[in-house]
C-alpha cells in the first residue's frame, strides 16, 4: 500500500533524465514533479518523448544519466508490477483485457502474480470492487462478459482495475482516442472524482482543448527537452500549439471539392458476423470525385470491417461494390490497387507497415517494380532512397534518415509514413481509417492538408475517424455507423456534436439509410 504524501510534495519525479538512442536524444535533462492530488497533462509533437519519459518512470527505459524518485527517494522499479505495488497505473490506447472473461475476471486475474492484494479472498475481492462502482458512479457490471462491452466500459474496466490495487498515480495514453463524446465527459467526471480522493492523474495527449479543460498544470515536451510549463487557466489552444511546435500552426482550410460524377457506388453491402448477426448491415452509399465521406462511430461498430469489404480484405455476403462504374465485388486487393484503390489502415503495424524495414522500403513498398524504381529489372536505390527523402521533408517525419527501421520511429512518425506513402500513390479512391491517430497538432494539419489536396486533386476519400473534430474539419457529408448500419448521413452544413454522439450510441434516427 503506498504511504500518503502531504500535497506539497512530489508523489514521483525525474530529475536530471537524459536518454540517447543512437544519434537520436529522446531525453535530455528532463526534471518534472508530479504532485499528490493534482491533474498534470504531458504535451508535446511526435517523437518530443513523452512515451520515453514515461517508460524511465516506469522502469521500463534505462535512463543513460539521471534517475527516477519516489516520494522524495531515489528509486528504479524493476517490472511493471513492481510500480503497479508502488501505486502507478497506466491506462494505454491499447487495452489489455480478456474478452471471454467477465469484469471481475479480468480485475482478478492480472491480481495472480502477486502484490499486497493476491491473497485477498473472492468475496472480500467482490466487496471492495462494488464499492469502488458505487463510490466512482461506473456504471459497470462486474458479471458482463468483457467481450459484450462498448470501448467506454473497457476502458473503466483498465481504471477499476487500477483502484483494485489502490493506484494512486494514473497515468492515462490518449484516453479519449476511442470514446463518443459523452464518453469523454463522463471520463473526466470520474478522472476528476479520483483525484478529488487525493489520486493524481497524468494525461498524454494530444487533444489540446480537452487537456486545457481538464488539467491543472500543464507539461510541453520539444525535441527530448522540457520547454515549458503552464498553468492551465492561465493558457489556451494557441499557445500550446506554438510552444509544442515552435511555430504557430495554421488549420488547412476545407475546400468543396465535390463533382457530380460518382466514383464509389455501394449498394446492400452485408458482410455476416460469426453470431449471426450481420457486422455490415446492407450498407449504402456514394462518393463523388472529390468528395470526402466520413463514417463516424464508436470503434467496433462495423466500420473495419466495411472498409475491409471495399478493400477486397473481407468478402461480403451480400450486396454490390461499383468503382467508376464497374463492379469490383468479387476482385482482389492487388486488382483494386492497381485500379486505383488506396488504403491506409489504422493498424499501421500489422497491416501498414513492416517495421523491419526501412523507410525508403516502407515508401515504395508494391511499387518496386514501376518504372520510377526499377528499370530492366534492377531496382534503382537511388531513386527510392530520393522518393522517401521527399516523402520525409513534405511530411515532416522526424528521422535521423531515410534508412532507419520504421519501428524505430515514435508512434506519431510511423503514421505519417504510412500516409506519406498513401497519398503519394495518387489514388482514385482512398480508404483511410483513423489517419491521425496519435499524431500533434503540426501533423495533423501536415495530414489534414494533404488529405484535402488529395481531394481537390479528384480522389474521392472514405473517411473513417472516432475523432469528430477530425470528420467535421474534412467531410462533405458523415454517416453514423452504429451495429453494422449507417443509420443516418448528415451533411456538412448540419453536423452537430451532440446529435452525431447520440447517433453513435443508437440513438439516431433510422429511416433515411441511402444517401
Ligand atoms: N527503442 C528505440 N529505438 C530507437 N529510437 C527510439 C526508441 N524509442 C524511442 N525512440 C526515439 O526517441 C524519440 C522519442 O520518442 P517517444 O516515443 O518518447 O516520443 P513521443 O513524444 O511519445 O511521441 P508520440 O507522440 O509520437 O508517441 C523519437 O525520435 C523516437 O524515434
Amino acid at each position: 500500500m503506498p504511504t500518503p504524501v502531504p500535497a506539497d510534495r512530489a508523489v514521483c519525479s525525474l530529475r536530471n533524465v537524459s536518454r540517447s538512442f543512437g544519434p537520436v536524444k529522446a531525453l535530455s535533462d528532463v526534471s518534472f514533479d508530479i504532485r499528490q492530488g493534482e491533474f498534470l497533462a504531458l504535451i508535446g509533437e511526435n517523437g518530443a518523448g513523452k512515451s520515453t519519459a514515461m517508460g524511465v518512470l516506469f522502469g521500463l527505459v534505462d535512463p543513460d544519466t539521471g534517475h527516477v524518485e519516489v516520494g522524495g527517494t531515489p528509486r528504479r522499479f524493476a517490472s511493471a508490477r513492481d510500480a503497479i505495488d508502488a501505486g502507478f497505473g497506466m491506462v494505454h490506447q491499447h487495452f489489455k483485457l480478456y474478452p471471454e472473461l467477465t469484469v471481475i475476471e479480468n480485475v482478478l486475474v492480472g491480481n495472480e502474480g502477486g502484490g499486497p492484494l493476491a491473497r485477498i479472498p473472492f468475496r472480500a475481492a467482490e466487496a471492495r470492487l462494488r464499492d469502488i462502482i458505487k463510490t466512482y458512479d461506473f456504471r459497470l457490471d462486474l458479471q458482463a462478459t468483457v467481450a459484450d462491452l462498448s470501448v467506454g466500459e473497457k476502458q473503466r474496466v483498465e481504471i477499476l482495475k487500477l483502484l483494485f490495487r489502490d493506484a494512486q498515480v494514473i497515468f492515462l495514453d490518449e484516453p479519449t482516442a476511442v470514446l463518443t463524446p459523452q464518453e469523454c465527459l463522463s471520463l473526466f467526471d470520474m478522472l476528476r472524482r479520483l483525484q478529488k480522493e487525493g489520486a493524481s492523474i497524468v494525461l498524454i495527449s494530444h487533444k489540446l482543448d480537452e487537456v486545457i479543460a481538464n488539467a491543472e498544470r500543464i507539461l510541453v515536451m520539444r525535441r527530448g527537452a522540457l520547454v515549458a510549463e503552464r498553468a492551465a487557466e492561465a493558457t489556451d489552444r494557441a499557445e500550446l500549439a506554438g510552444l509544442m511546435v515552435g511555430a504557430q500552426i495554421e488549420a488547412p482550410a476545407k475546400v468543396n471539392a465535390a463533382t457530380d460524377r460518382t466514383v464509389l457506388s455501394i449498394r446492400d453491402l452485408t458482410v455476416a458476423g460469426p453470431s449471426g448477426k450481420p457486422r455490415v448491415d446492407a450498407v449504402s452509399f456514394d462518393v463523388a470525385e472529390g468528395e470526402i465521406f466520413g463514417i463516424a462511430g464508436v470503434s467496433g461498430n462495423g466500420q473495419k470491417a466495411l472498409v475491409d469489404a471495399l478493400m477486397g480484405l473481407e468478402t461480403p455476403t451480400g450486396g454490390t461494390v461499383l468503382f467508376r462504374g464497374e463492379e469490383i465485388t468479387g476482385k482482389s486487393v492487388a486488382e483494386r490497387r492497381a485500379a486505383g484503390i488506396g488504403y491506409m489502415s489504422e493498424d499501421r503495424m500489422s497491416v501498414g507497415l513492416a517495421a523491419q524495414g526501412s523507410i525508403t522500403e516502407n515508401t515504395t513498398a508494391g511499387r518496386e517494380h514501376s518504372a520510377a524504381f526499377s528499370r530492366r529489372g534492377w531496382l534503382r536505390k537511388r531513386a527510392m532512397t530520393r522518393h522517401a527523402e521527399r516523402l520525409i521533408e513534405t511530411f515532416d517525419i522526424r528521422t535521423p534518415s531515410a534508412q532507419l527501421h520504421v519501428g524505430k520511429l515514435s508512434g506519431g512518425n510511423q503514421q505519417k509514413v504510412v500516409v506519406a506513402r498513401e497519398v503519394s500513390a495518387q489514388p482514385r479512391l482512398l480508404l483511410v481509417e483513423n489517419p491521425c491517430w496519435g499524431v500533434d497538432v503540426g501533423a495533423m494539419a501536415t495530414i489534414h492538408g494533404q488529405l484535402l489536396d488529395l481531394a481537390k486533386s479528384g480522389c474521392a476519400i472514405v473517411l473513417v475517424s472516432s475523432d469528430l473534430e477530425e470528420l467535421f474539419a474534412l467531410s462533405d457529408r458523415v454517416g453514423v455507423i452504429y451495429e453494422g448500419a449507417i443509420g443516418r448521413i448528415f451533411p456538412r452544413d448540419a453536423l452537430d456534436t451532440f446529435a452525431i454522439g447520440a447517433a453513435m450510441a443508437g440513438g439516431g434516427h433510422i429511416g433515411d439509410k441511402h444517401a
